[in-house]
């Protein structure tokens, strides 16, 4: 498991003192209004959601939801990421007792009272504890949520948390690692094999069959009070992952919402009992040579209900550089991207935010013009020590 460590100079700030305890809150704060947000489908409550979602295949309004004992299992993972970028699986094999676990842990770590959260803080120019969202910095306004996250062993901080009684957290979460490794591994080839990749292709990911080898992680909790004025603020502002992929659980209250390219705003994904979100995240985008585009995602509040997201963020081992697959290049598919590796580019991202994969860019096709140009980032100074 990584340990991954902002350098100093980052542009994250990550002040946990900035914590309003949000769910005693009664009017919204100044510092928490933003302004009208189109399509905040977010003012009444979600009914239970449906418990057996029917998997379909891609259409124009909702996110794909995808069987993976479907045969068919590669070619509609890859159709749903070259149009979507996003997707929910059902029979992933983990059970809903895991699902439920996790969910529980975290609830009971987003109720301690603050004072013992903050006594697992996360540090100035630190990645794991819990805080407010690391993209905070890059906007005026301060986000109805708190976050957690989670890098390798659990121990550290679940020590800080309940000096007693640390183990029932600890098991839960190293458990849920444990199967989200080998699933995120699983989803990974299967988005790799529809574009034709196999094992020989890519000599550090372990394979395909389940076995997990690989990847690092980072696993994010993130907490959304229910919202006296839900329409003006923000859970989680737009962004996209810096990841291979993202596995997202989603409590069953909607909050979670997507763009995709050609369509008209915000596409809410609706939340199904057991079903698990997949994100196409930045990394993976250049591995595909663009082929496969990283989803812009928000997370909306509630004005009754409280919402919970556990965030399995997936990324390669530390030492890696991740570029174009070769495969995916040749003369009239130039390489996109320069090679990078994922502190590299968390470096990059906690610099640039939404600017990031622009700044790894190699040729921008321009009318056919190919541009060498904006490669001007070597971003040395804001890498982040992974390993
Ligand atoms: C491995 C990762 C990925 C991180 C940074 C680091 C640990 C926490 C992740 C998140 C989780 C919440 C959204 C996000 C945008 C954020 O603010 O923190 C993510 C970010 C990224 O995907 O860039
Ligand atoms: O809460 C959600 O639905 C989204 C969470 C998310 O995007 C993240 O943790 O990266
Ligand atoms: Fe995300």
């Amino acid at each position: 498991m990584p340990s991954i460590k902002l350098s100093s100079d980052s542009n994250i700030t990550s002040n946990p003192h900035k914590f309003l305890d949000l769910s005693s809150v009664t009017e919204l704060p100044d510092t928490h209004a933003w302004t009208p947000q189109p399509d905040h489908e977010c003012s009444s409550p979600t009914p239970t959601p449906t418990p057996t979602p029917t998997p379909s295949k891609c259409n124009d309004e909702s996110v794909p939801i995808i069987d993976l004992n479907n045969e068919n299992a590669t070619e509609l993972i890859g159709h749903a990421c070259r149009t979507w970028g996003v997707f929910q699986i059902i029979n992933h094999n983990i059970s809903q007792k895991l699902l439920d676990e996790v969910e529980l842990a975290g609830k009971r770590l987003f109720s301690l009272p603050m004072q013992q959260k903050l006594r697992a803080a996360r540090p100035h120019d630190g990645i794991s504890g819990y805080g407010v969202a690391r993209i905070s910095s890059f906007f005026p306004k301060l986000m109805w949520s708190e976050g957690f996250t989670i890098l390798g062993s659990p121990l550290e901080h679940a020590l800080q948390l309940w000096p007693q009684d640390y183990h029932k957290f600890c098991d839960t979460i190293e458990k849920y690692q444990k199967e989200m490794q080998k699933l995120a591994n699983r989803v990974m080839w299967l988005m790799l094999g529809s574009l034709g990749i196999t094992e020989e292709d890519l000599n550090w990911a372990g394979g395909g069959g389940g076995g997990g080898g690989g990847g690092c992680a980072a696993l994010q909790l993130n907490s959304y009070p229910a919202c006296p004025e839900p329409e003006r603020a923000m859970g989680l502002a737009a962004h996209t992952d810096s990841t291979i992929l993202t596995i997202l659980q989603q409590s069953n209250t909607s909050g979670l919402q997507v763009t995709r390219e050609g369509a008209v705003g915000w596409i809410t994904v609706p939340p199904h009992r057991g079903a698990l979100v997949i994100h196409v995240g930045d990394l993976m985008h250049i591995l595909s040579n663009g082929l496969y585009p990283s989803v812009l995602h928000r997370a909306v509040v509630n004005r009754t209900r409280h919402r919970l997201s556990v965030a399995y963020l997936y990324g390669p081992p530390s030492s890696v550089k991740i570029s174009p697959l070769t495969k995916l290049v040749d003369n009239l598919h130039p390489p996109l991207y320069r090679p990078i590796t994922w502190s590299e580019y968390l470096g990059t991202k906690a610099k640039h935010f939404d600017k990031a994969l622009k700044s790894v860019r190699l040729c921008a096709p321009r009318n056919g013009f190919v541009d060498n140009n904006n490669n001007n980032n070597n971003d040395h100074n804001s890498t982040v020590k992974v390993g």
